[in-house]
């Protein structure tokens, strides 16, 4: 059980560590190409370091040397087939992008994960890649993991996304780097991006039309890849900061591409002051030097079209919400109840916990700002989103807040409390 207490301010400078996204990518694309791609960056998170396992026991080899990892591929067609059951634990970016791969093999794969995952649905991939000629069963007629995939004998298939989401999008256009033909997806909405300038970086090209995005069949050559900090880590921080008075942070090296920043466009919405410095692009992906401080919210209105760019970033804006006058209200996010827990009903569960008055939507929620955090204790639901949006109440509340089950931020953050705790003045 883990206890934050409320903080005077926030004060200095912070990194926080690789981009989740970026780093699952950087290592499955390293393991299909030609070559050896040095990784700086990293994400040592649970998560990458899941996806970083399945890879290894497919034959890919990993050396790190000074912080930095060195990814030797085996080609298109070279992976081994795996002698046992390879385990994504809570990820389900693992889950969903390895199956796109796993369909281009010539073998035989099983793919389980932790209790949640194996929960979440995973038809949103299965079908898509059946269409282009995977065999894929799974529990709950071939719709939840564990999945088994026959891969190989592809064909490219034009695919419209029934929902915006970079998984299903990433499954398909990875499948068709192993199919005959063309690949296309189209996607109702922008979601990230980093699949497709990332494929760009290794040499392949990728077709973007609007909101369709087309590959075909082409080598990966190996290349260099430096991680920026991850912009949903950094909401956390960005969040907690904008809420104190006084308080005056600069979060350096953040990955600010716009298929992603849309917490940063909310809290500017809610009248942070937020200055972006020193922009720069490394490896097709813009990165800056982020600064907020403190100062009076005044709630939001976020809609659909704002969603995919802030999805993994509404726990916290529900905390921003709270320390924000007026009535924030997030719709369009019925996305939030498939994640690693039921995001809605578990911020509804544990905010009433700690005080604080919320309407649970069917797909978003409505908060009215601002309210007296009173403290109390809570569960993070093995969500490592809602432990650390908990932690960030904490810094905020009257009263001490305690949260059981708080390992779960190593998910996506280890070292979450020693960088708050730095920033921490009084
Ligand atoms: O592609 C990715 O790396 C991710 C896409 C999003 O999921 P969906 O594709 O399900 O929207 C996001 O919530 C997840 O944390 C990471
Ligand atoms: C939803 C998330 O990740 P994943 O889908 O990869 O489990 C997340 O990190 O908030």
């Amino acid at each position: 059980m883990l206890t934050v207490h409320k903080a005077n301010k926030l004060k200095g400078k912070c990194v926080v560590p690789g981009d989740k996204s970026i780093s699952h990518r950087a290592v499955m694309l390293s393991g299909i190409s030609k070559g050896t791609t040095k990784i700086g960056g990293f994400l040592k998170g649970e998560d990458c370091l899941a996806t970083l396992r399945c890879f290894q026991q497919m034959g890919v080899k990993v050396r790190e040397e000074k912080n930095q990892l060195f990814i030797t591929g085996k080609g298109l067609h070279g992976l081994e087939e795996p002698e046992d059951v390879l385990d994504a634990g809570n990820s389900g970016t693992t889950m969903r992008l390895m199956a796109g791969i796993l369909s281009g093999q010539d073998f035989y794969s099983v793919i389980t994960g932790d209790a949640s995952l194996r929960k979440r649905p995973m038809k949103r991939i299965a079908f898509p890649l059946r269409k282009m000629g995977a065999g894929i069963d799974g529990r709950k007629m071939g719709t939840q993991a564990p999945l088994t995939i026959r891969g190989g004998g592809l064909k490219g298939i034009e695919y419209q996304l029934p929902v915006a989401s970079a998984q299903i999008k990433s499954a398909v256009l990875l499948a068709g780097l192993f199919a005959d033909g063309v690949t296309s997806v189209i996607e109702p909405r922008v979601s990230r991006d980093h699949t497709e300038r990332m494929l760009q970086s290794f040499g392949v090209t990728v077709r973007q039309d609007g909101l369709k995005c087309t590959v075909k069949s082409e080598e990966l050559q190996a290349t260099h890849i430096e991680v920026p900090g991850d912009i949903s880590s950094a909401a956390f921080i960005l969040v907690a900061a904008a809420c104190i008075k006084g308080s005056d942070v600069t979060l350096e090296n953040i990955g600010i591409n716009p298929t992603r920043a849309g917490i940063i466009d909310a809290l500017c919405q809610m009248g942070a002051e937020i200055g972006i410095k020193n922009k720069r692009e490394i490896g097709g992906e813009p990165i800056a030097d982020v600064r907020v401080k403190g100062s009076d919210l005044k709630a939001v209105e976020i809609g659909e079209e704002q969603i995919p760019s802030l999805i993994d970033e509404i726990p916290v804006l529900a905390i921003a919400a709270v320390c924000a006058k007026g009535t924030t209200r997030i719709t369009g996010a019925a996305e939030l109840r498939v994640k690693e827990t039921d995001r809605i009903s578990a911020m509804e569960e544990e905010l009433k916990k700690i005080g604080v008055e919320i309407t649970a939507l069917e797909d978003g929620m409505m908060i009215d700002g601002p309210q007296i955090i009173t403290g109390g204790s809570t569960d993070s639901h093995g969500d490592h989103r809602i432990a650390m949006a908990m932690a960030v109440a904490g810094l905020l509340s009257e009263e001490p807040i305690t949260i059981d089950n708080h390992h779960c931020m190593a998910v996506s953050f280890p070292g979450f409390i020693e960088t708050i705790e730095n920033l921490r003045e009084g």
